[in-house]
This record gives structure tokens, C-alpha cells and sequence, in this order.
């Protein structure tokens, strides 16, 4: 069974503060987007091995990947242990702040229940999915958009009508999510960045993860800056907690110009992709 697994942004990220747990209070918003990796998985038979090849090199192939751990969850609460294998096909980089991981978990989620039945509600598979990340369970919801609260994980599916032009950026070096969090309480703002939010027809587009990303990484602040300066960007946001920023233009015309003046700004390491938000 073959499944397309979205990368998302976030529209906005708002920290409110951090737990007792060590993990953070959040509301964000959560948007697919046009850009995903296909996952395939295959029941073999009887049996409890999975065996996962991926197209790129540097994702984990052990236990410690996302999608082996979903299945390993899956099968845990099912009850029951079959042989798999899986295919990633990946197009959406990682460490990135685009959730690429987590929608093949929940791609996987999703696959394995099918293919064994259905054994598993889906209350009980977004119980699973927010077990493995916070931003598993956004990606079991079949809406384009979604809202996360407490780590993230409680989700409840978004109205979302517009079909925004992106364009995004990812610089070659990735952010661990960890560290992004950890940095939250002490970091401060670089004068001459915007970090208030940005008013939208669609909300605020604000992400609390930029004060200590743009902290460390410079570039990232001054590629807002710029980013901000270019004809028809109505807004320009990191997406969780980095490297990718993104600029929301008006037209498609404008996202495919951007996306080349941006490509010769970061140079021809980075990633750079113009696509929209899927409705
Ligand atoms: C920042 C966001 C925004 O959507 O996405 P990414 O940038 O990772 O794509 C998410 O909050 C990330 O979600 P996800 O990547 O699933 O994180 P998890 O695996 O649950 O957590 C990784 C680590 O990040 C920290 N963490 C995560 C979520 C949260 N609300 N508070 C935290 O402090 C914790 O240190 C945790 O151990
Ligand atoms: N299926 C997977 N796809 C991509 N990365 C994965 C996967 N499973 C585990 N990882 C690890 O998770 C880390 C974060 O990857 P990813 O979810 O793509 O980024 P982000 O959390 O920034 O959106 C990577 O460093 C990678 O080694």
C-alpha cells in the first residue's frame, strides 16, 4: 500500500511557556502543504521483523525511525505481530521544521491499520500518533489544517479555505527540535528582525521558536529580513522550529520568481521549492 505523507508549516507558533514534563504549551496551526514523501508498506506474512530502505542516505534505517516506531506502536496496541516492509521515498528534507518524520508516522499509522483490518478507532490511533511526536497526530486528520494545543498533539481539524503560494527555504545545516526548545527561556531578540505577528486574513502569523533559532543561526534572521522586502510576500515565517522559512506571496507567478532570487541569495546549497497550501 502506497500512501502520499505531506510535509506542513506552521502558520503560527505560540509558546505560552514550559511544563513540568520539560515539554512545551503550545497553540499552533498546523497547514499541509504541496510537497510530500510517498510511503510504502507491505505485509509480508507472519513473523515481527520490519525491514525499511529509504531513496535518501543519512535518514535512520533502525528502530529509531519514526515510521518503525510507529508500526512497532501500532502493532503493540493491536495486539498482534506481522513481517513488514517499508519504502520511503523521501522529498521533504529533514530537520527542517516540516514534519517530514512524523507524516510518515502517521503514513504508517494509517497503512498498517488498513492492512490489517482495521482493528484500531481512529481516537485510538491519534492516542498512538501523540506518543510518538507531537506532530504525529495533525497528519492522521484528513483536513488540510489543523490546530495543536498542549504539546501540540491535541488536535482538532482547521477550516482553511485559502490556497496560499509558498515558496521555501531550507539552508543546508538542519535544527534539532530539542535544542530549539531548550533555548526558548533565556533567548533574546536581534534588533531590526521582526518578530510580532504578522496580520493575516487567514490569523497572526507569529512563531515563538525564532528568538532562539535566529539567536544562533543569523542567516535565517536576515533571510526574514529579506524575505520581507520582496515584491509580493505578505508574509514570511520560520515553520517550527527550523531551518525552513517560508514567504506566503499573492500569486504563483510571484512564488516561482521568489523562489529563484531566493535560491541565488542562500546559494546553490539550499533547498528552494515554490508550492501552496493544499485546500
Ligand atoms: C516545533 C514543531 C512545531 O510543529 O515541529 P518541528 O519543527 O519539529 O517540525 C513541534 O512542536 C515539534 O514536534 P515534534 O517534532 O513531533 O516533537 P517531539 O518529537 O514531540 O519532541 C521533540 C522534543 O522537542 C521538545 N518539545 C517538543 C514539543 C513541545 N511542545 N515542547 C517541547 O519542549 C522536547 O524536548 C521533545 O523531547
Ligand atoms: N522517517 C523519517 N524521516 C525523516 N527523518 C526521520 C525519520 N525518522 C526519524 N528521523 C530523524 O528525525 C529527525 C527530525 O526529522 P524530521 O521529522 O524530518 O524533521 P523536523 O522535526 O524538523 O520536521 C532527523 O534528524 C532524522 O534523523
Amino acid at each position: 500500500m502506497e500512501l502520499s505523507s505531506p510535509a506542513k508549516i506552521n502558520l503560527w507558533l505560540r509558546i505560552l511557556g514550559r511544563r513540568p514534563d520539560g515539554f512545551h504549551e503550545v497553540e499552533t496551526r498546523l497547514c499541509k502543504i504541496g510537497i510530500a514523501d510517498t510511503v510504502s508498506l507491505e505485509l509480508l506474512g507472519t513473523g515481527n521483523s520490519v525491514a525499511l530502505t529509504c531513496n535518501v542516505p543519512g535518514i535512520p534505517l533502525d528502530e529509531s525511525n519514526l515510521a518503525i516506531k510507529a508500526l512497532r506502536a501500532f502493532e503493540q496496541r493491536a495486539g498482534k505481530t506481522h513481517s513488514w516492509r517499508i519504502h520511503l521515498e523521501k522529498r521533504i528534507p529533514s530537520g527542517a521544521g516540516l514534519g517530514g518524520g512524523s507524516s510518515n508516522a502517521a503514513a504508517i499509522l494509517r497503512a498498517a491499520n488498513e492492512l490489517a483490518g482495521q482493528p484500531l478507532e481512529l481516537g485510538t490511533l491519534l492516542e498512538i500518533a501523540g506518543s510518538i511526536g507531537a506532530d504525529v497526530p495533525c497528519f492522521l486528520l484528513d483536513t488540510p489544517a489543523a490546530d495543536g494545543t498542549g504539546r501540540g498533539e491535541q488536535v482538532t481539524p482547521a477550516e482553511f479555505p485559502w490556497k496560499l503560494p509558498l515558496v521555501l527555504i531550507k539552508p543546508a545545516f538542519p535544527i534539532p527540535t530539542p535544542w530549539a526548545y531548550k533555548q526558548w527561556k533565556d533567548s533574546q531578540e536581534l534588533p531590526g528582525v521582526l518578530y510580532a505577528p504578522q496580520i493575516c486574513p487567514w490569523g497572526e502569523m507569529v512563531n515563538g521558536l525564532e528568538r532562539p533559532v535566529f539567536e544562533k543561526y543569523r542567516l535565517l534572521a536576515a533571510l526574514k529580513t529579506w524575505l520581507l522586502e520582496q515584491k509580493g510576500v505578505q508574509a514570511a515565517l520560520m515553520s517550527g522550529s527550523g531551518s525552513t522559512m517560508f514567504a506566503i506571496t499573492r500569486t504563483g507567478a510571484e512564488s516561482a520568481a521568489l523562489a529563484e532570487a531566493a535560491q541565488q541569495w542562500c546559494g546553490e546549497t539550499a533547498w528552494v521549492r515554490a508550492t501552496e497550501t493544499l485546500v
